[in-house]
């Protein structure tokens, strides 16, 4: 058979680069809100309801069926021209979002919100679409490759973006003003446009080169475009209901506490919205660096250990390698012990660590589901992870079970998208894995619609007798309530994982055998 574009790992990897961009960028925009909720307040003069207004918008018009028009549409018109039309909505609306932020529609709150709540609306609808697509251009150039491997990396764009949106929106808004933060992460979106238009050249070429070598091209794949026969069958098999209630009902309890987790702490611990006195730029610096030495010393490691002898290795290196790794990381640890101890005092730095920290757990996650299987079984711990997670930042008070419940909450969000993803391929037939993908971030959008909003609302009417307390920066929130009801999602999501479990049983997916990606 002719070979083409694709059977060339670096033009592979290269494109996943190129299109990934796109994810880093509108991950950025979805989740950098969370570290400037204090300073939007101020500087908007919003309350914890409002902010919450804001974020929910992003799924307003998903929630009434734009993801599944929108892969509609994305089948009806390919990738090139959706991908276009859906990156340039998401761009739109975060321009509109940092028009807004600018006072360029009108310096007074009303018209701030009004204009705020229109750009995520469209941003968000860009954004979802943009999802889909970017899954979907994996599998054309994956499929029968690295598949598995490509698509954790892709999410890990996404998360490397939640990240650094968090972290360093602050630091652009330091000068005083929200305005830079949003601007930035605007033109990140256009930036990543331009890579998508450079994708465009490498899938024009492929579809030209398979369809002179009697491929069909993504357009003439009739069995893959939406049917409303397949959502019905979809719909009505149970280990989809399963997993879908449970898509959304575990985002539901991570995603919006991301949005609040900053503020979280730096009402509930006393962190801080800015860096201390170590100055940024050094740290990063030495951040940069002490990473560097890590990964030199590592390589030697490999190095050194790939000359002993096989008969010496042979039974100590899994022992010996754990040993050397955790030597490694405790003197990573100490060496920049300075930059964790003013990052870990810092609400919107720490809580970046948690999306950071799922960049390496995901894909660990994910080979271990691979190769034993327990998918369900992973769920369920996940989910009950997130109740540890929430019961120790709600109901307990010191600083270390705080940290102990945010590692646990990296740990669940590692742990059930890892499990969750590969294992709807399992539930459904890989034709129809656009449809079911649609109907599951059109669920996890309703979710998401009620828990942004409510956690802001509720935060509100709790704290509602101190308002102005708060406001002139005397009194802090009290967060324990909005914790706890997510705590009760985490309780819901482990009986959906469990529920899950029994109807596999009962259907034969095999979500519990191994080589469930396969
Ligand atoms: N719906 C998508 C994209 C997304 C990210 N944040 C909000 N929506 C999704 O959930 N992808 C899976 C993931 O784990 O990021």
């Amino acid at each position: 058979m002719q070979k083409t574009l694709r059977d060339s790992a670096a033009l592979r990897w290269l494109v996943l680069i190129l299109i990934s961009s796109l994810l880093f960028s509108t991950y950025w925009f979805y989740d950098f809100y969370g570290g400037i909720k204090g300073l939007m307040e101020r500087e908007m003069g919003i309350s914890s309801e409002e902010y919450g207004r804001i974020m929910s918008s992003t799924t307003f018009a998903n929630v009434i069926g734009m993801i599944i028009l929108g892969g509609i549409i994305l089948d009806r018109w390919g990738i090139r021209l959706a991908g276009l039309v859906f990156g340039g909505l998401s761009f739109l609306g975060a321009i509109i979002s940092a028009a807004a932020v600018a006072g360029w529609f009108g310096d007074d709150k009303s018209t701030m919100l009004i204009w705020s709540i229109t750009g995520r609306v469209l941003f968000g609808i860009g954004m979802e679409v943009v999802c889909v697509m970017v899954t979907r251009t994996i599998v054309k150039w994956f499929m029968g490759y690295e598949m598995a491997l490509a698509m954790a990396l892709n999410i890990g764009f996404g998360r490397l973006g939640t990240a650094m949106g968090m972290a360093v929106a602050p630091d652009l808004a330091a000068g005083g003003s929200i305005s830079p933060a949003f601007s930035f992460a605007a033109i990140l979106i256009g930036i990543s446009l331009v890579f998508f238009i450079i994708y465009i050249f490498f899938d024009l070429k492929i579809d030209k080169q398979r369809s002179e070598s009697g491929i069909v091209t993504e357009g003439e794949v009739d069995e893959e475009k939406f049917r409303f026969a397949d959502f019905r069958k979809l719909i009505t098999n149970r280990s989809f209901i399963y997993i879908a209630l449970l898509c959304m009902v575990f985002y539901s309890a991570v995603f919006p506490l991301l949005a609040y987790a900053p503020d979280l702490l730096v009402n509930k611990y006393g962190f801080s919205y800015e860096m201390g006195s170590q100055g940024e730029f050094a740290m990063f610096g030495s951040a940069v660096l002490g990473t560097a030495f890590i990964f030199v010393l590592l390589l030697i490691f490999g190095l050194s250990f790939s000359m002993i002898p096989r008969s010496l290795k042979k039974n100590g290196h899994k022992l010996l390698s754990f040993m050397v790794i955790s030597v490694l990381f405790l003197g990573y640890v100490y060496i920049l012990r300075d930059v964790f101890s003013e990052w870990l005092v810092n609400g919107p730095k720490t809580a970046s660590l948690i999306p950071m920290g799922t960049i390496l757990f995901t894909p660990i996650f994910g080979s271990i589901v691979d190769k034993r299987g327990k998918a369900a079984t992973l769920m369920m711990i996940g989910s009950a992870l997130l109740v540890f997670a929430y019961l120790s930042l709600s109901v307990f008070n010191h600083v270390y079970l705080g940290y102990l419940g945010l590692i646990s909450l990296g740990i669940a969000f590692s742990l059930v998208p890892a499990a969750m993803w590969p294992a709807v391929a399992r539930i459904v037939a890989e034709n129809r894995l656009g449809t079911a993908y649609g109907t599951m971030f059109t669920l996890q959008n309703w979710g998401l619609a009620a828990f942004f909003w409510g956690i802001g609302a509720l935060l509100d009417f709790v704290n509602r007798h101190r308002l102005s307390d708060i406001e002139a920066e005397t009194a802090a929130y009290d967060y324990t309530i909005p914790v706890l009801m997510l705590a009760l999602l985490g309780v819901i999501s482990a009986w959906l994982a469990y529920k899950l479990k029994q109807a596999d049983k009962l259907q034969g997916y095999g979500l519990e055998n191994p080589g469930i990606t396969q």
